[in-house]
């Protein structure tokens, strides 16, 4: 679904690669965490996967599309299979939650019958029924995020890449958002999610492929946010701080194989050496341990988990 052969992306004007020399597959139907100090290439990632930046060495194939050959002129049409959720939701402001989610439709030209029966269904489905009506700055960050959602799966794209997606949500809020990111994983869409939050990975227990300085450093199945940490340091300031740190600059290439279909289908996790020590440091933003992961008593604002896609029917 997802192949990077031997990619490396050097941007212009600038001499060491975000990216060096990644391999890797993504299988239909996965949900994987992409985690890494800031600067380590996450965004750098999903942007190649976009076609939004190429690759300075390499290919990339991407729903069966090599990107590197794939004509400009198709990449409006390659993109529809694609959803993109950021962390700071980029709705438009004078629109309201159902035009939002309704433009995406109107741009790639689906008719009127058609977006009045998919609009209200993705709209029940992220638990925002009754909001369309509303505008962005009369939504809570938790609500204008789920709106940001549903104009992302909308079109029942095949793949969706999520970039820091509860960056600016309450740990309560982005209970509900991973919720509904794994209902709709469930449903068939494939989940590529940069993060830093370390709660939410521990939880979800899902693949997890670690960059550091644009290095795969760690690819396995069912990770936890940072197995390779090298743990507490007291800062002696405020609150005892646990500090997983890597060493962006330093860190060694690590001879980390592919992952494959085989691979996947293999018992064993697939890790990397751990990362060298290290001087910079990266602080994940901590989850108390008490905290709840996913919506419970204390998690409001997180509606259940909502149905399955409903199909809209009456496409043009
Ligand atoms: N357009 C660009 N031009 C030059 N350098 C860039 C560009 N975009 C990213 N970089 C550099 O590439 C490296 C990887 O950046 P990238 O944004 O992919 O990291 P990230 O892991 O997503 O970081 P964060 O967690 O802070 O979002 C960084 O050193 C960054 O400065």
């Amino acid at each position: 679904m997802i192949r990077f052969d031997q990619v490396t992306k050097t941007y212009p004007g600038t001499t060491r690669p975000a990216l060096g020399n990644v391999s890797l597959e993504v299988l239909k139907g996965e949900f994987v965490f992409l985690v890494g100090a800031s600067g380590s290439g996450k965004s750098s990632f999903l942007r190649l996967i976009l076609k939004e930046e190429r690759p300075t060495k390499g290919k990339i194939h991407v729903l069966g599309h090599d990107l590197t050959t794939l004509a400009n002129r198709k990449v409006p049409y390659f993109r529809r299979s694609l959803g993109v959720v950021f962390q700071d939701f980029r709705l438009l402001p004078a629109k309201t939650v159902f035009d939002n989610v309704a433009f995406t439709l109107q741009v790639i030209g689906k008719s009127k019958g058609f977006i009045q029966e998919a609009v209200p269904d993705v709209l029940k489905m992220v638990g925002l029924a009754g909001k369309a009506g509303r505008f962005p700055h009369e939504l809570s960050g938790g609500e204008q995020q789920r709106v940001a959602i549903a104009r992302a799966i909308v079109n029942k794209p095949a793949i969706l890449l999520a970039d820091e997606p509860t960056g600016n949500l309450d740990p309560a809020t982005s209970a509900g958002i991973m919720t509904l990111l794994s209902t709709i994983n469930a449903n068939g869409t494939t989940v590529l999610m940069a993060t830093h939050d370390s709660g939410i990975v521990d939880t979800m227990k899902r693949r997890v492929i670690e960059l550091i300085s644009g290095q795969v450093v760690r690819d396995e199945r069912q990770g936890g946010y940072q197995t390779q940490a090298i743990p507490v340091q007291d800062f002696s300031i405020g609150e005892r701080q646990q500090v997983h740190a890597v060493n962006a600059a330093d860190a060694a290439p690590a001879s980390v194989p592919p992952v494959t279909a085989a691979a996947l289908t293999a018992a064993a996790p697939i890790s990397a050496p751990a990362a060298p020590q290290t001087a910079s440091f990266y602080v994940p933003k901590q989850r108390p341990a008490s905290e709840p992961p996913a919506p419970g008593p204390n998690t409001a604002s997180a509606p259940p988990v909502p149905p399955p896609l409903v199909e809209p029917g009456g496409d043009a």
